[in-house]
């Protein structure tokens, strides 16, 4: 199956500043792309990376498309429907009549994770992420559109319901953690195997492991 994994290489995740530079955030999101298309691959699948500006990936295709995150990713969906773009980017969407999306800071994706999200059964399957959003998505249905930020999980599955599709929910720790927070670090450097996991100890950072939550600490 296609995997769209859109991508925002420019000052990339902003909520990580007080932790990291934007140097070190550009980065760190490329280790965490990297990840999540390992990931992909290896669960036999066919990553495309959606990229507001051109980015330079080893095995995956690359699509440039300068739109903010909903439009962009609904000009992909419109290809189920045969209604939007006619370029050859997107062609096999149409083709298979199933496309999925996953977001670029899953770190700790595994291709166990994501067979779990492709082999799920619905015309649309949703992957939640922490506090309301949307991590993963498989659409079967023509009419099924996103609507990302906010509660878009919540959003997700009205918009499902509206269209008449049946919907699947993917309970999985993996596919539900994305990085956005510093709290976020320490599932990487607790549960992750790949490149945002190396980085993050190359860059410095450890465990705090001080009674309560496990955080982060980065030697000076
Ligand atoms: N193609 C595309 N991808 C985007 C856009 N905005 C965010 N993304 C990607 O969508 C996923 C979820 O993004 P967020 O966590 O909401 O945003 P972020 O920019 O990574 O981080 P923050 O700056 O902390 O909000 C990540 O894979 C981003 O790279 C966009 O406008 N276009
Ligand atoms: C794109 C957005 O990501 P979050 O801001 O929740 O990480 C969402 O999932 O709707």
């Amino acid at each position: 199956m296609r995997v769209v994994v859109p991508y925002a290489g420019r000052d990339p995740k902003s909520r990580l500043s007080e932790r990291l530079t934007e140097s070190e955030r550009r980065a760190f999101a490329r280790a965490m792309l990297r990840d999540v298309l390992d990931a992909i691959e290896a669960a036999g699948h066919d990553p495309v990376v959606l990229a507001t500006e051109p980015v330079s990936v080893s095995d995956a295709d690359v699509v440039v498309d300068d739109r903010p995150l909903t439009p962009a990713v609904n000009a992909v969906l419109a290809r189920l429907d045969g209604s939007d773009g006619d370029g050859p980017a997107f062609a096999d969407v149409a083709r298979d009549g199933e496309v999925a999306v996953a977001m670029a800071d899953l770190a700790l994706a595994t291709p166990e994770a994501v067979r779990r999200l492709a082999d799920a059964e619905g015309t649309v399957v949703v992957a939640p992420g922490r506090g309301g959003g949307t991590n993963a998505l498989v659409v079967r249905h023509p009419e099924f559109r996103v609507d990302y930020h906010g509660a878009s999980y919540r959003d997700h599955r009205r918009i499902a319901e509206e269209v008449g599709a049946s919907v699947r929910v993917v309970d999985s720790m993996r596919l539900s953690t994305d990085v956005d927070e510093p709290s976020d670090l320490a599932e990487v450097l607790l549960h992750g195997g790949g490149e945002s996991r190396r980085w993050l100890r190359e860059a410095g950072f450890e465990l705090n492991i001080r009674g309560g939550r496990v955080g982060v600490v980065r030697e000076a």
